[in-house]
């Protein structure tokens, strides 16, 4: 069974329900909150998310905050991480064929939860293309 780290701030948190019990059964999913509503700093769950990914203990993983950016800009400071905004579906099926993307931001004020949905479904389905792909990803971190 997939191991799927998941991570949102306050704004996310209704999606981030929504988008595990979806998951679940199906999926092994390790909720690295936040756990409420309350008013929080999204790097403070962005960056255990992404380690988790980062270091293989998941092999996926979906962030959401409002707009999906704070979350995308935090997880992607990692190294090993390679986060896609997503708000359609496409993009998500891009960025696993063509990026090999290993973990998405979701922005919860701007798409409805069943997009969302969609996006973690059509992330988790899609596989890497490779070939002219690779030589591309293999030259994204530099340092
Ligand atoms: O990081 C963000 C902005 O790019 C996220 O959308 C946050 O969820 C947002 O900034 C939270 O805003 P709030 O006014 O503190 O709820």
């Amino acid at each position: 069974m997939k191991k799927i780290a998941i991570a949102c701030d306050h704004a996310g948190f209704k999606y981030k329900e929504i988008i595990k019990q979806h998951l679940a059964g199906s999926y092994e999913v390790e909720d690295f909150g936040t756990f409420s509503e309350d008013s929080v700093d999204y790097p403070d769950f962005v960056h255990p998310a992404a380690n988790s990914v980062a270091d293989g203990k998941n092999e996926f993983g979906i962030l959401i905050c409002g707009s999906g950016n704070g979350v995308q800009i935090t997880a992607n400071k990692h190294q090993k991480i390679r986060c896609a905004l997503c708000w359609m579906p496409e993009l998500a099926d891009l960025a696993r064929k063509h990026n090999n993307a290993n973990m998405i931001s979701i922005p919860a004020r701007f798409i409805a939860s069943e997009l969302a949905v969609e996006i973690v479904d059509k992330f988790l389905t899609s596989e890497f293309e490779g070939g002219r792909h690779q030589n591309r990803v293999g030259k994204i971190s530099v340092c």
